[in-house]
Order: C-alpha cells, then structure tokens, then sequence
C-alpha cells in the first residue's frame, strides 16, 4: 500500500472562509511564540559572535536551507515555498540580530531601544 503525506491531508475540511481563517489564525497562534522564541537566540547569537560582520553566516543559511526543504518533503510540503519563507525569515533575523548587537555593545548612558523612556 502507498502511503501519502500531504499538507491537504493534514486540514480540518472547512465549510466558509471564515472557518478557513479561523483556522489560519489559530495557527498563527502556535508559530507567533516560536518565532519569538527563534528570535531570542538571536540576542543570544549576539551576544557570542565577536563581530558584526559574523552575523550573516551564508554557510550556515544554506545548511539551515537544504535541512527545511528536506523537513518540508517529508511533511508534504512544497520545499520551494518553505525556503522562501525561512529565506525572507532569516534575513529579518539577521536585521534583528545586527540590532541586538548594536545594542548590546552600546555606551552605557545611550538611548537602547528596549529601555523605557521617561515621559
Ligand atoms: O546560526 C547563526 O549564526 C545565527 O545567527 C542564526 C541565523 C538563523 O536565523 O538561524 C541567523 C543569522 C545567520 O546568518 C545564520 C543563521
């Protein structure tokens, strides 16, 4: 017997868009707080590297690239639509990450984006 695995197999059957999104949005729920979580090893990331021009590491994107194609193959997916989304996501992470070390680096006493300011 074959086997499939498809993303179409993995979805509730909705009966109207609005179901369609609501369902869309309850997944959005779950990845939101791993992209967040993602996100804090780029703090992380900053912290250790010891220079910026360390941040983007195109080695390690393409590692990261082949690794969730496969992952995408195996779960159904197109491979091409999963690259293209952790391409356009890592390239905000790098921005992100470059932010993080900027910040952590800066003088004492100089405006960092995540204080509070006084009103
Ligand atoms: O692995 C790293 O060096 C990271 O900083 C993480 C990360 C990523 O988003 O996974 C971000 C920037 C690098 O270009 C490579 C990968």
């Amino acid at each position: 017997m074959t086997t499939t695995n498809r993303a179409i197999d993995k979805t509730h059957t909705c009966a109207s868009m609005a179901e369609v999104r609501a369902r869309i949005d309850a997944l959005d729920d779950i990845l939101v707080p791993l992209l967040v979580e993602r996100g804090g090893y780029m703090t992380q990331a900053a912290t250790l590297k010891a220079r910026a021009d360390q941040v983007r590491d195109e080695g390690r994107i393409e590692q990261i690239v082949r690794r969730v194609r496969e992952r995408a193959r195996e779960e159904g997916g197109e491979p091409e639509v999963i690259e293209a989304i952790y391409r356009a996501m890592m390239e905000a992470y790098i921005a992100y990450e470059h932010r993080e070390f900027a910040r952590l680096r800066a003088a004492p006493g100089q405006q960092q984006p995540h204080e509070e300011t006084a009103p």
